[in-house]
Order: C-alpha cells, then sequence, then structure tokens
C-alpha cells in the first residue's frame, strides 16, 4: 500500500468559459490533516469535488485512495466520508434514527450509539434533525460523514455558525480522528481552525496552489520580520525589525526600565494569507 492519499497533477476545469481550476498540483499523504484556503471562488470546492468523485475533470492526473475518482466504484466510496457545506433533508427523523439508519450503508460502520456520543448528541438522540441548532445539525452531518470509518474525511467549511465552545469541541473530535488515522482534508475559511487542525495548509487563489506548507511556516512566516509597538513622548511608535530582543533592549535603556504600551508580534497565518492572495498588509498601520 503506497502512502499517498490524494496525488494530483495538472488539474483543469473550466464551466462555460470560466476557469475554476487551472493546472492544479497537490498530494496528501495518508494520515494527514490538510487545510485548503483560499478566497470566495477559487477553486476549492471544485477541486474538492474532482477529489470526491462528485465534478467531472478537463484535464489532469488524480488518484484518490489509489483509484480514478471518475470512476467511482461503491468499494471506493465507501472508504471515504464527506461532510458538504450544508445539508439537510431526512428533517422528521430523529439522530437515532438517521444516524441508525445510514450505518446499514456501510460494510465497515462504527456503532452508531458510540459515533453519536461522539459527536456530542447524546442529550438530543431523540430529538428530530429539524429541530436542532445550526450547529448540532452540523454535528449530525459529521457523525454522518464518519459513520463508514472512512480512511480519508472531507470537511467542506464545517465549522460555519458553531459558537466558540462547539468549535473547540469541534476541533477536539477531528483532533481524535486524526490520531486514530483518518486522513483528512479540510476547506475552511477560520485562519485559527486551520492553524489549530491542519499539519499543512494549501493556499488556493486563481485556480492553483499558490503557498503550501505548515501553518507555522507558510508564506515564509517563520522568517518573517517582527513588529514592536510602544508609546514614547505620546504617540504610538511601531517598527519592523529581525531583531526585535535588541530593538527593545536599546527601548527598555532610553526610557529607563519599562517600555510603555510595548507590543511585539509576529504575522499570524491571517496577515501571511492575506498576503499571499493579494491583500495588503495592515500590521503597520497604526502609526500616530
Ligand atoms: N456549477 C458551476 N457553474 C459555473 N461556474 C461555476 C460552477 N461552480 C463554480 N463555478 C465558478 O468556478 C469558480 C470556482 O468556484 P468554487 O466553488 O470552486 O470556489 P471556492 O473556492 O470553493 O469558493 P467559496 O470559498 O466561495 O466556496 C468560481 O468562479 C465560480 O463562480
Amino acid at each position: 500500500m503506497t502512502n499517498s492519499a490524494i496525488r494530483v497533477r495538472g488539474l483543469r476545469k473550466a464551466y462555460a468559459g470560466v476557469t475554476a481550476v487551472s493546472g492544479l498540483d497537490l498530494d496528501v499523504a495518508r494520515g494527514e490533516v490538510f487545510a485548503l484556503l483560499g478566497p470566495n471562488g477559487a477553486g476549492k470546492t471544485t477541486t474538492v469535488e474532482i477529489l470526491e468523485g462528485y465534478r467531472r475533470r478537463d484535464a489532469g492526473e488524480v488518484s484518490v485512495l489509489g483509484s480514478d475518482p471518475a470512476r467511482p466504484d461503491a468499494g471506493w466510496r465507501a472508504r471515504i466520508g464527506i461532510v458538504l457545506q450544508s445539508s439537510g433533508g431526512h428533517d422528521e427523523l430523529s439522530v437515532q434514527e438517521l444516524v441508525h439508519h445510514f450505518a446499514g450503508y456501510y460494510p465497515d460502520a462504527r456503532d452508531p450509539d458510540e459515533v453519536i456520543a461522539a459527536v456530542g448528541l447524546d442529550e438530543k438522540r431523540a430529538t428530530r434533525a429539524r429541530h436542532l441548532s445550526g450547529g448540532q445539525r452540523r454535528r449530525l452531518d459529521v457523525a454522518l460523514g464518519i459513520l463508514g470509518n472512512p480512511e480519508l474525511l472531507f470537511l467542506d467549511e464545517p465549522t460555519t455558525g458553531f459558537d466558540p465552545e462547539a468549535r473547540r469541541e469541534f476541533w477536539a473530535l477531528i483532533t481524535s480522528l486524526a490520531d486514530g488515522g483518518t486522513t483528512i482534508i479540510l476547506t475552511t475559511h477560520y485562519l485559527d481552525e486551520a492553524e489549530q487542525l491542519a499539519g499543512r495548509v494549501g493556499v488556493i487563489t486563481g485556480g492553483r496552489i499558490v503557498a503550501l506548507d505548515t501553518p507555522d511556516r507558510l508564506g515564509g512566516r517563520d522568517h518573517d520580520h517582527a513588529v514592536v509597538r510602544w508609546s514614547e513622548d505620546g504617540l504610538q511608535r511601531t517598527e519592523r525589525t529581525a531583531t526585535p530582543t535588541a530593538l527593545v533592549a536599546q527601548l527598555a535603556g532610553r526610557l529607563g526600565g519599562e517600555v510603555p504600551g510595548l507590543v511585539v508580534s509576529r504575522p499570524t497565518l491571517e496577515d501571511v494569507y492575506l498576503r499571499l492572495i493579494g491583500q495588503p498588509d495592515h500590521t503597520l498601520e497604526v502609526v500616530s
């Protein structure tokens, strides 16, 4: 068995003249949690749908769990879990009924009751799907996505609409799946979510990957200069420097000890991401 979960070379897809994916290459190893980031319309969903076997490509080579998703068979499908951006249906069934019902479709299903507990819906087992809150409905989607014990799980913007506590609980669930060896492809607009969950992130814009690395190294983030802010003579000062420690020591000497209003910051994943997709850097804009 190869160590590759996903291998993509030169993937292309256009819709009636609109290029959605334009020569995308990607490798994801088994056991990785990989986040795909990018602005609206970048080509994430198109790429993921091609990987899932739900959309035809125009050109390129694609292998997912060793098979071409353009020719999916039931055995391959059963090895893949999908949590779509929006879901619905079966609204009159209870959580328990739904999860037990869908478990019957998989050759190697997890225990439905354990799955309900794992997504934190134990207290809602008897509740009809249409009476769940948005965040609870999303948990149910995840329950249905992991029910077949997939080797590869696609999560499309999984925590949209979650409250902060629910997001943390969801992250813990995803981490436990990853610890158990599930390969996870996550698309998200939440940079903190990518940073928390993903071993590597790929930034896609204009239908191709423009940067790919671990969250702490993306776009040269680990070598980026620090921004030092402080107050002096009634003014807010800001300086970007490769040697923040030396600058702070110099300021402490000049200002006679404590440096008023001192903040030293490195670019966040969001700063780097915005730079990569061509948005202006605002980190130096606060000088007054
Ligand atoms: N079914 C379709 N028919 C025509 N054009 C489409 C179709 N689906 C997507 N597109 C276009 O393809 C491009 C890529 O869309 P895609 O949905 O893959 O982007 P995305 O990165 O997933 O965006 P978002 O973050 O908004 O979900 C966009 O310009 C979009 O308008």
